[in-house]
């Protein structure tokens, strides 16, 4: 079927360029073109070809566990422990993860269909050519069979996504969040004095202040990061079927259970599941998901929020030298990062509550379902760290106006309505005449018209306060009315 019509497509499909014919190619993710640069910290670790590099170090090292045992020699009879040589140049295969080893890996792949196996003819090669590197009578090309040795795909995909998204969270995601709190945190301290007109369901209230509305967000993101902190990373190495059925067989001497766990914690600093079946059950990474798409929303939560101050004016945005705001209002200045932010952490949110809901399922003991998904991690966390970026950048460029604030304060003397009638309240529960229906007077007063500094000291004065009291609501402006907020500061 057509979709231009016939003079279109002349003109354009059949005389213009393909863009899938350039190199370098053409990107369908915005993570890989237009935002690269600020998405590439993610595709250091959540990538093919990281977590192919991953998988590496992961068979290598179970090679070299199971050659070097654990203080009692070789756990493989007719295995001799590796060399210092020969560890070292089995884990360059993995430090020296280069375009050639993606070439390497791919031209397996072609042949094999499976990912993994892949991986295991590519470190198999390795060996082969270990003697033009380390002399001719370097044993490493007879130990091909130690080479994935009892494992299943699994064994090797789970502990090195484990790994991945661990150095992903803790070098990458984790510092990109923090460096967002600690400048809320800082500005929070700087604005704790500064007081700010509420709206509670958009509608003038009780004032607070600036800095202690940015510590509510400092406060509800460290409880979240701190839980991101302590994430626990699961990983298995136990067989086909979780049962240590290859492994026993073949080696029923070897304490299995033993072995496995020293691996998981000690050797790739993980922490040790027992129980599975051929797949780590993944409820991990459902948590951890669930903790990030939890920041997300407090941060769009933000994002809108601040976005709001900017329109309402409470915000000045700095204007970036030679940008433009508008293509055609000349005047403006568009918030476009916070925008960008929220659209993309809507986009992080959708992948990791996908990914949370969606990895812990699999039929039976395994279905490849999660293979897929898990492909899509680095877009989420890629998503997120895009957002995070731009929040950050959005909110380095803004910065209080205060002849904004105190307008806004000014216009708003009904909010004093509230403690007005609180005091009376007091009053009247201290026996003073004339305190009775306190709500319903200053309602009277003050709902409807616009108040001024004179409506509301005559209306004090028309009760008969005691002297302090009197005194002390007199002192009250919109701009005093702030509660003991910039004390509240310190909680976040
Ligand atoms: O260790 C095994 O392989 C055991 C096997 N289970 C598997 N476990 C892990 N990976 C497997 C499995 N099966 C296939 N594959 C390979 O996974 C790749 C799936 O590709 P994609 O859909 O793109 O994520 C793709 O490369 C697949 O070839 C079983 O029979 O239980």
């Amino acid at each position: 079927m057509d979709i231009m019509p016939a003079a279109f497509t002349a003109s354009y499909m059949v005389v213009r360029m393909k863009l899938t014919d350039i190199t370098p190619a053409i990107a369908v993710s915005p993570l890989d073109g237009r935002y690269q640069r600020q998405a590439a910290p993610i595709a250091e670790y959540l990538s093919e070809p990281a977590l192919n590099r991953e998988r590496i170090v992961v068979e290598v090292e179970w090679m070299i566990l199971l050659a070097n045992g654990m203080g009692n020699g070789s756990l493989i009879p007719g295995v001799q422990p590796f060399t210092d040589e020969e560890m070292d140049y089995l884990r360059s295969l993995a430090t020296d993860f280069d375009a050639n080893s993606i070439e390497q890996l791919a031209a397996h792949e072609a042949i094999t269909h499976h990912d993994v196996k892949a991986v295991e003819y590519f470190i198999d090669d390795a060996l082969d050519r270990a003697p033009s590197v380390l002399g001719e009578n370097c044993d490493l090309p007879r130990l091909k069979p130690l080479v994935h040795f009892a494992c299943t795909s699994e064994d090797i995909n789970n502990l090195s996504y484990a790994r991945c998204i661990k150095q992903a969270i803790e070098l990458v995601w984790l510092p990109a969040a923090e460096a967002i709190v600690n400048h809320l945190a800082e500005h929070a301290e700087q604005y704790k004095d500064m007081p700010l007109l509420a709206l509670t369901h958009g509608q003038p209230a009780t004032p607070t202040t600036l800095g202690k509305e940015l510590s509510v967000y400092v406060y509800r993101l460290r409880r979240q990061l701190e839980r991101i902190a302590d994430q626990e990373y699961l990983g298995k190495i136990n067989g086909a079927t979780g049962t240590f059925g290859a492994h026993t067989a073949a080696l029923p001497q070897v304490d299995w259970i033993a072995v496995s766990r020293e691996f998981v914690e000690t050797r790739l600093g993980l922490t040790w599941n027992p129980l599975t079946t051929q797949i780590e059950s993944h409820d991990w990474q459902a948590e951890l998901y669930s903790t990030i798409s939890h920041v997300n929303h407090i941060l769009h939560n933000l994002a809108q929020d601040v976005w709001m101050y900017i329109s309402r004016g409470v915000f000045a945005q700095v204007p970036v030298k030679g940008a433009t705001g508008s293509s055609t209002m000349p005047h403006k200045v568009n918030p476009i990062r916070f925008e960008n932010a929220e659209a993309n952490l809507e986009l992080s949110c959708a992948l990791l509550d996908s990914l949370a809901a969606t990895l812990v399922e699999s039929r039976w003991q395994r279905d490849l379902t999660d293979s897929t998904t898990q492909r899509n991690i680095g877009s989420a966390l890629g998503y997120s760290l895009l957002a995070l970026d731009n929040l950050l950048g959005g909110l380095k460029s803004i910065h209080p106006n205060n002849l904004v604030i105190e307008r806004e304060l000014n216009e708003n003397w009904e909010v004093l309505g509230e403690p007005i009638q609180t005091a009376m309240r007091a009053a009247a529960l201290q026996g003073r005449a004339g305190m009775d229906k306190p709500y319903e007077k200053v309602k009277e007063l003050m709902r409807g018209h616009a108040i001024s500094k004179n409506d509301v000291e005559r209306f004090i004065d028309t009760l008969d306060f005691d002297e302090a009291t009197a005194q002390r609501l007199r002192a009250l402006t919109p701009a005093t009315y702030t509660g003991i907020a910039s004390t509240l500061v310190e909680f976040d």
